[in-house]
């Protein structure tokens, strides 16, 4: 994109009209609205700019069928839409961030990371099997809602890891497919629960994020209870919650106008968490989760890197200066590798029948 900037003695940043940039996007609802809110929020910052959405699609939307952690490649969503930056088709990306590889190909870069929504996971149920229990306090551990063995929808290594070192007895069952499709094999009775990412639903304007305990909604023809998981119980997965706005690396106009999308506190969490990741990452599917949250001017990383079957799981916490979140990163990792990481890794580094 070119911006025209008038050539007076004063500066004019209005644009022109013919100032306009391509987000290309996934077509899952998911990405579609995230892609448009971002759309939006440029327009709304910067008068006169067109953003238009280019549909694009991607390895991970055409194999539905198979569990992603046997598909094993974290970039599946991502490829694509990275090269059609590379090759100058589109001008900028919405990513969840934690679809992100941790290492960001060379030519592009992630311009910004707008404010993020609810981190936690949530426990999705159907309405009807609350009746008239008290969910105010809700925790995994003791919650009528789960009974002994109750079966529980989730294809995720890390909320499975955290599950089972905190409720052995519940039944594990993978669940694949878009949001909708999820919810919707819930209702069909195939789990009693399944667990979701609270941002997700609230971004497709499914549950309200201001709610504190108990969201109540109705998605799918039917009506659901969403019960955000305390960190505590369940850390998030690294950058859940987070968009990653992704350009290229030269394009200095669109890193520029993508500024006015980005959160410094939500980009500092980004950058200290990624940074855990990159370095106990081994280019495997691991159950790894991080969390960090703005202290004042620190920042507050936890860490858990764990075994597959959930008994083995190595946590830590460290708070470190805002100046410079990758560092307390990873710091984290290497305080887990000295714990023990490095064993769960290279466990699960070993190829198994
Ligand atoms: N794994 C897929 C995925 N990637 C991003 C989100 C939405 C939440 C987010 O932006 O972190 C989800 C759905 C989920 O995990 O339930």
């Amino acid at each position: 994109m070119a911006l025209i900037v008038t050539k007076h003695f004063f500066k004019v940043d209005v644009m022109s009209n013919a100032t306009k940039l391509i987000l290309g996007t996934r077509g899952s609802k998911l990405a579609v609205t995230q892609s448009g809110m971002m759309a939006d929020a440029m327009r709304a910052a910067h008068a006169g700019l067109e953003v238009e959405m280019q549909l694009i699609s991607t390895k991970g939307d055409r194999i539905l069928d198979v569990a992603l952690s046997a598909v094993g490649d974290k970039g599946l969503f991502v490829k694509e839409l990275e090269q059609a930056l590379l090759d100058n088709q589109v001008d900028f990306c919405v990513h969840s961030c934690k679809d992100l590889p941790s290492v960001v190909p060379d030519g592009l870069t992630l311009a910004a990371f707008p404010p993020r929504a609810d981190a936690r996971d949530a426990l999705v149920v159907m309405e009807s099997a609350v009746g008239d229990l008290d969910l105010s306090n809700f925790s995994m551990q003791d919650s009528p809602l789960l009974r002994q063995g109750a079966v529980v929808g989730t294809s995720s290594l890390r909320r499975a890891c955290q599950i089972r070192a905190i409720r052995p007895d519940l039944d594990l069952r993978d669940v694949r497919g878009n949001v909708d499709t999820r919810l919707r094999k819930l209702a069909d009775g195939q789990f009693e629960a399944i667990i979701l990412a609270s941002a997700g639903l609230d971004r497709l304007g499914f549950t309200d994020a201001t709610i504190d305990g108990p969201r109540h909604f109705e998605a799918v023809d039917a009506r659901f209870v969403a019960l955000p998981i305390p960190t505590t119980q369940m850390l998030p997965a690294v950058s859940q919650g987070i968009l990653a706005i992704e350009c290229r690396a030269a394009d200095a106009d669109t890193i520029s106008l993508l500024g006015a999308l980005d959160h410094a506190p939500s980009r500092a969490a980004a950058l200290a968490e990624r940074a855990f990741l990159a370095r106990l990452e081994g280019g495997c599917q691991v159950p790894i989760a991080a969390f960090a949250v703005v202290e004042g001017e620190n920042l507050r990383l936890r860490g858990m890197v764990g075994s597959l079957d959930g008994t083995t799981q190595v946590r830590g916490e460290l708070v470190g200066s805002l100046a410079d979140p990758a560092a307390i990163g990873l710091a984290l990792a290497e305080d887990l590798i000295s714990q023990g990481a490095s064993d769960i890794l290279a466990e699960l580094a070993t190829p198994r029948n």
